[in-house]
């Protein structure tokens, strides 16, 4: 699907969709478990691939009509899958996982799409072999498919923190249920550090001691996952925040955008409301009720470090475009190791809409202006977040926008475009 998107202004109440991040973690910790219901979980195509793997490894994902996800977990014992493991297009989902498969006794074999099958594995394969498992990439690559065979009891293990952090949740989440528990030392700085605090915070909610150590994170064994009255919910996905929240600095009218479902919570991406006001826009947020009312203002460039929180660039690149004078994001290297090489992907795609920006390896600084937009044709680049952001500089542009291969929201945000048209974006969609 191609989505045309013609300059528009924007008004009325957005509903930010359920984290992707929480709900990855809660549906394998109720795998981990003997069973758990998972309140507000965000079912996405990510979020599939991870239900599909605990059926593989002997639990069951039921989804009700309310969207509740009622969960038979494997009990800290996966079995070993009848069938490959298809992670899809999810990183979270192959990196959790494939630790997962560790604990079998006997082989797994993982994979996933095009873009999943050309990101990094090899400290994670490395780390399972160091603790006695299997554990390989079939190309020898460092890249999927993997081939993993367990099962592994604990121990200690070191492993390099600025590739993905998602390779300390996984050892942590499959830790809690070795016999030895897990030591892991990190070999460099930690990258994308809030995300191992969403996992330490689902642990503690399913029962799961999980600590930071002085030379990293530490987990006992032989713990069991069960949440507190059995159920556990998923707050509001700040990532997925930050277009209706960017939509509403760059577009809204005097009315502005509401923003309901916004309740503080581990995630890093928070610090999009603070990035946005930064830049000039009137942003006000009620942690109390989870709501924050943004109105548009002028915009000005800003510097944002994204080490922490890899997910924002495209939509504060896009903020840039918008913005008077120089946006520079640092400390963005890994952010090119994600659905597309993001830097380039926003850099290539400004570029073709008139932006001059400026790559290095770890940063991108977008010259911006809104009288310097104009619409173009744009590669969506198969990931959900470069769709997102470039839909919110068709709202700026002059002319029409069209975003090629625009349905892969469906990762993150299925109702994407849907909430789009609610606030008063023309778009159309062709097949
Ligand atoms: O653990 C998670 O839920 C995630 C961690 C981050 O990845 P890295 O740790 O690989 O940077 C982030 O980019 C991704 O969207 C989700
Ligand atoms: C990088 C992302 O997710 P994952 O690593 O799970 O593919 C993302 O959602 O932006």
């Amino acid at each position: 699907m191609n989505v045309t998107i013609s300059p528009s202004s924007v008004a009325g109440t957005a509903r930010a969709p359920p984290s992707k991040s929480y709900t990855h973690r809660a549906i394998l910790a109720a795998g981990y478990a003997d069973s758990a219901t998972v309140r507000d979980a965000l079912w996405s195509a990510d979020t599939r691939a991870t239900a599909r793997a605990v059926g593989l490894f002997g639990g069951d994902v039921d989804r009700g009509d309310d969207g509740r996800l009622e969960i038979d977990g494997f009990d800290g014992r996966p079995d070993v899958p009848a069938d490959v493991v298809d992670c899809a297009n999810s990183g979270t989902t192959m990196r959790l996982v494939t630790a997962a498969a560790a604990l079998a006794d006997g082989t797994t074999v993982l994979t996933g799409d095009e873009s999943l099958r050309s990101r990094p594995q090899g400290p994670l394969l490395e780390a399972l072999a160091d603790l006695g498992a299997t554990a390989d990439s079939t190309r020898g690559n460092g890249q999927a498919p993997l081939v993993v065979t367990g099962p592994l009891s604990g121990g200690e293990v070191s492993i390099p923190g600025d590739v993905s952090s998602q390779y300390i949740t996984a050892l942590l989440m499959a830790g809690a249920v070795t016999d030895e528990g897990l030591a892991i030392d990190l070999e460099t700085e930690l990258k994308s550090a809030p995300y191992v605090d969403i996992t330490l915070e689902v642990l503690d909610d399913f029962g799961v001691d999980a600590r930071h150590t002085e030379d990293g994170f530490a987990v006992d064994g032989g713990q069991s996952y069960a949440p507190t009255g059995g159920e556990y919910a998923v707050p509001g996905d700040f990532s997925s925040i930050s277009y209706p929240l960017a939509a509403g600095a760059i577009a809204a009218d005097g009315e502005g955008i509401r923003i309901e479902g916004a309740h503080p919570s581990a995630q890093g991406d928070t610090a999009i409301v603070e990035i946005v006001e930064r830049m000039g826009a009137d942003v006000d947020w009620d942690r109390e009720s989870g709501t924050i009312d943004v109105a548009a203002a002028p915009l000005a460039g800003i510097e944002v470090d994204v080490e922490d929180t890899p997910d924002l660039l495209p939509t504060i690149a896009t903020l840039g475009a918008v913005a008077d004078g120089d946006t520079k994001i640092t400390n963005a290297e890994h952010v090119r190791y994600k659905e597309t090489d993001r830097v380039s992907a926003m850099a290539e795609a400004l570029g073709k809409m008139g932006v001059e920006t400026t790559e290095e390896r770890d940063s991108l600084t977008v010259h911006g202006g809104d009288s310097t937009l104009e619409g173009a044709t744009v590669s969506g680049r198969d990931d959900h977040r470069i769709i997102m952001a470039l839909a919110l500089a068709g709202l700026a542009a002059d002319g029409e926008t069209t975003i090629e291969g625009a349905d892969h929201v469906d990762v993150s945000f299925p109702g994407f475009f849907d909430l789009l048209e609610e606030v008063g974006v023309a778009l159309e969609r062709r097949a």
